[in-house]
Parts: C-alpha cells; structure tokens; sequence
C-alpha cells in the first residue's frame, strides 16, 4: 500500500503574550511584551495509506486543529517532517492546494446571498482552475450524493441552515480533493444531518478513494466511518492502529444485552455484574473469557427471546487509555 500522508516528529509550540489584568499592565505591555510558550504539539509521527478514513482523536487541547492546520498547510509547524501526496504542506503550492480540502465544522455556504448555488460553483471553478469536464462530472456526483438538483439555481440567501450545508460541501468539494481533514464535521448538527453527514463521508470516500483524516469528539462517528484511529494526548500519539483491535486489547469485558420472557428473574451475579436491569431485560459485564460459557447457561437456562454481545462503549475505552498505562 503506498502512503500519502507521512508525518514525523511533528512539533509546534505557540508564542502566546502574557500579562496581568488590570490599566497598568495593559499600558507597559505596550513596550515590554512577555510570551509563554505553548507546547500544542510536541512529538507526532503517524501515516496514511490511500483511500484510508483515520479518526484523529484527543480531548480538548490536545493539539488536533494544530495539526491539521499544519498538513493543510496554513501553519508552519516549528520542527518535523510532514510529506502529504509528496508535497510539504506549508511550501502552498497550488498543486498542493488543489489536491486537498480542510472543513472546519459542517462550513455551511457562504458568500453574496444574491448569488445562486450554481454561479457559487462555478466561481469555485475558476478559482480552482477546473476544467469543464471536471467541473460537470464532480457537480454530477455531488448533486447525486447531497442530493442537490432542486437547490442549484435557489439563491444563497434563501437556503435553510441544512441546505446551506449540503450545498457547502458540494462547494469544498467541486475540484475533487484527494485529501480530505475534516475538523469536527458533525459539530452543532442535528440528528437527521449527523446522519447524513456520516452517510457523505463513507460514500465520498468509497466513491472517490479520497483519504480522510477526520476530528471528533462524537465517538459514534469514529464508530461508523473509520477502522484506524490516531489518537493523541497532550500533543504526542498515545496510541495508532486498529480501533476494534484498542477495544479488545484494552477492554477485558463485554456486554452481554439479554431480553428473556421468564417471569422468575434469576440471581444475576450468577451470571454477570448488572450494568443495567428493565422488566424481561438485563445488561451484564462479562469477563471475555466468560462470554461463551454465561451465554450458552443464558440460552439454556432462561426463555431468551434476544441476546447481543457487544464491546465496551467506546468512550469509555478510550477513557481508559488516557487514565491508564497502554
Ligand atoms: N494561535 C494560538 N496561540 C497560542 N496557543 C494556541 C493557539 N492555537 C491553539 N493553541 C493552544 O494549543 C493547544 C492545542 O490546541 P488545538 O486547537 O490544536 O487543540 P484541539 O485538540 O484541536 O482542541 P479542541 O478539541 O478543543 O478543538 C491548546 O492548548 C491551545 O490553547
């Protein structure tokens, strides 16, 4: 598999001017300024092979927008080696600046709201230097995926805040990235467009063989759209690989959902520890090892009408990994 995004030993650490509240030190700061340094990120090595969608994930601070700021080539990181498609993001080439997108949010359309959909795009058009046929055969996918054919020639202004998102992805989009960083893409949706959100990215990426490096702190979305998760602590990696793989290294329980028909509850910790008990439904933590023989004294024993066997939630998972020794 090749890689196109190689990044390593990255470090960026912010010049920030400090002072005290108050008249006095507003006034001598005006001619003797003191900067803290702010280490947002300090050691980050990581790639991406092509087509892939990786979750970079980390609590708040921890130096994920910095990052993505650096591949996409609006920061100059202070140290490391970051080759994306064989370009140094912050050289800007526009080659370079062609190839790849970064979305901060659900970056709805903006711009003249007299303007149309279209004339938008077509504006994109010339500023991205798309040819014709490039341009009518990516408006045709886009049009198909966000399902904007009705909206293309409806003015800006008269967009409802859903559309307007639909019809700025389509904007972000229209000169075919093959790289994509996408910041937060769900952040401040509802639930209909969580989904559909999710629902573009898989199928863009399917469609296109666009690679994703995506943020966010909804771990549902890390759960649907990506197998490999990047995720960092206090500016360095603390773990890179498989997500299935962090569940089941880290997590020494599953859930075991039981739905049962018995009027008669059995004495549960026979079985399990309760997590969570409704009337004919129980969920148990059970030891992994456990999980075949509970299930099997489960179906045996009791009237099952259903059963899932299911990981650790997520959340917690990754909790554990920055309160605990990988
Ligand atoms: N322009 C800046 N000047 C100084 N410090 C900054 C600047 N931008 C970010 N930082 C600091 O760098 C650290 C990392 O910030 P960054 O925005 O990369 O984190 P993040 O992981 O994206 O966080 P969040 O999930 O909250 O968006 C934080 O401590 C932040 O305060």
């Amino acid at each position: 598999m090749v890689s196109v995004i190689n990044v390593k030993d990255l470090a960026m650490i912010y010049k920030a001017p400090v002072r005290e509240a108050g008249l006095q030190a507003a006034l001598s700061s005006l001619f003797r300024r003191t900067y803290r340094e702010i280490r947002a990120v300090q050691d980050i090595s990581f790639e991406l092979e092509a087509g892939e969608i990786a979750g970079f994930i980390g609590s708040n601070g921890a130096g994920k927008t910095t990052t993505l700021k650096i591949l996409s080539g609006i920061l100059h990181p202070t140290s490391g080696l970051v080759s994306v498609l064989g370009f140094t993001p912050w050289h800007r080439e526009p080659h370079y600046l062609q190839s790849i997108a970064l979305i901060r949010g659900s970056q709805p359309i903006g711009g003249p709201g007299e303007l149309t959909v279209l004339d938008s795009l077509h504006f994109q058009q010339l500023l991205y230097e798309i040819t014709d046929t490039a341009f009518q055969k990516n408006l045709t996918l886009l049009v198909e995926m966000l399902h904007l054919e009705p909206l293309l020639k409806r003015q800006i202004r008269a967009l409802s805040l859903g559309e307007r998102m639909r019809c700025g992805l389509a904007l972000s989009l229209i000169y075919q990235p093959r790289i994509l960083f996408l910041d937060e893409p769900t952040l401040g949706l509802d639930v209909t467009a969580v989904q559909m959100m999710r629902r573009f990215i898989s199928t863009y990426s399917h469609q296109t063989g666009a690679t994703i490096l995506l943020t966010s702190h909804y771990m549902a979305d890390v759960e649907t759209l990506c197998k490999r998760i990047v995720l960092i602590d206090q500016g360095t990696v603390k773990y890179d690989g498989d997500l299935e793989e962090l569940s089941t290294t880290l997590s020494s329980y599953k859930l075991l959902k039981v739905a049962f028909a018995d009027e008669i509850m059995p004495l549960w910790s026979m079985y399990g520890e309760v997590i969570e008990e409704e009337p004919n439904k129980v969920a148990l933590r059970v030891k992994r090892s456990q999980v075949a023989e509970v299930t099997t004294r489960l179906l045996t024993e009791l009237t099952v009408i259903d059963l899932a066997i299911e990981n650790p939630p997520l959340e917690r998972v990754i909790d554990q990994v920055y309160t605990e020794e990988m």
